[in-house]
């Protein structure tokens, strides 16, 4: 049997030599670099570095090894182009990002609009934005609002995308994905949820309950202890609120917001009907220019990627070795492309940042369809 101090000191030998060498290749990568910022020529090629793991891996004596070459290969090149970015930062070739640094946004003198009707959580936040002065309307669909704003017809939009209980709101990560409005703030709202009836309703006379698909959802526990009532979607919390005070039927409530009674002549019957104590909702202020407020501290990018192993990770790594924080990723399909997908991913950082620029430029030209959805 082999001695295990022997065979550590072995394996210290070679990891020596190992650090040795990649020190050496990091060396001639920047001379590399030196030569492609004289010659204007691209940091990534894929073509060598295809050829390059081929003809590595090819050297090795068995299918278990082949793959290891690969994979060290791949980070090691992956440091290499990270490396030659950060050189191109540094000598100011690395090009500015297609996006206007302002002081901060404008809001005062502004038009805004979100999805819905006087008392929705998005109205809400608006006001919370914006302050209760500037111009706000509503539309009937957040799609109309994206129209909207891409039109000149508003300046901003207010949409929510997660709640701390359901999760994300889907249908506007496909609309970030779709529009070319770009996101310029947030607005976090706690959401306390009401069941509001007509003056006088008792809970015996509910038979129907209208809100959104959302909200019901956070009351889930609370509408579980009345199995009676039937739940029914519609488009807003306030629209349901709307609706019950229209039809003035006692067998109808709605679950909407305390200020949604109020716009809207209901009375509150029970509150707070939500089961997380914390709920909350993240909105995001959307507009048409490509912009960002000096101290924005969050940045949001999508893009698809390659169906290949190991390609969300080599893109993520831009993040690591640039010591960007990832706040949080998502998927989406990608219609018509079964079991395909695009990304959301929010980093921390500020879009003239040089790491922040650094990790952009690296992600920008691995990934499919990259964008920036915006510095916030
Ligand atoms: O050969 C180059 O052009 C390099 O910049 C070197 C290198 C490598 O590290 O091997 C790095 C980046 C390129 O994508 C290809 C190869």
């Amino acid at each position: 049997m082999e001695d295990l101090n022997e065979l550590r000191k072995e394996i210290d030998t070679i990891d020596k030599a190992m650090v040795d060498l990649f020190e050496k290749r990091m060396d001639v990568s920047r001379r590399v670099a030196e030569y492609k910022i004289a010659n204007g020529k691209k940091v990534l090629d894929r073509e060598r570095e295809q050829q390059k793991l081929e003809s590595l891996s090819a050297l090795a004596h068995n299918s278990f090894n082949c793959h290891g070459v690969q994979e060290l290969f791949q980070q090691i090149m992956a440091m290499s182009r990270k490396l030659q970015y950060q050189l191109l930062e540094k000598e100011g070739v690395s090009g500015s990002l297609p996006f206007t640094r302002i002081d901060q946004i404008d809001r005062k003198h502004c038009r805004v609009v979100y999805q819905g009707l006087e008392g929705a959580y998005q109205h809400e936040a608006a006001m919370q934005y914006f302050g209760k002065d500037v111009n706000i309307f509503h539309m009937s669909t957040w799609k109309e609002c994206m129209e909207a704003i891409k039109e000149g017809m508003a300046d901003y939009a207010v949409l929510p995308i997660e709640n701390s209980s359901a999760g994300e709101v889907d249908a506007i990560y496909d609309l970030l994905e779709e529009y070319d409005n770009y996101i310029v703030g947030e607005q976090i709202l706690k959401i306390n949820h009401a069941l509001l009836g007509l003056p006088g309703t008792k809970l015996s006379d509910i038979k129907t309950v209208y809100s959104h698909p959302q909200a019901l959802m956070q009351c889930s526990v609370y509408l579980d202890s009345h199995p009676e009532w039937k739940q029914i979607s519609l488009s807003n919390t306030a629209v349901a609120a709307e609706k019950v005070h229209k039809e003035q039927d006692k067998t109808q409530a709605a679950i909407a917001s305390p200020a949604a009674a109020e716009f809207h002549g209901l009375e509150v019957l029970e509150m707070p009907i939500n089961h997380n104590r914390f709920n909350s909702t993240r909105f995001i202020i959307v507009t048409n220019r490509k912009m960002y407020a000096a101290d924005a501290k969050k940045v949001s990018i999508c893009f698809e990627l390659p169906h290949k192993s190991g390609s969300l990770y080599n893109i993520l790594s831009h993040m690591i070795y640039n010591d960007l924080n990832m706040c949080k990723i998502e998927s989406r399909p990608i219609p018509e492309r079964n079991w395909e997908y695009h990304f959301f991913v929010d980093f921390e950082g500020n879009l003239n940042d040089s790491a922040v620029k650094n990790a952009i430029r690296g992600m920008m030209e691995e990934a499919v369809n990259f964008k920036i959805l915006g510095n916030y």
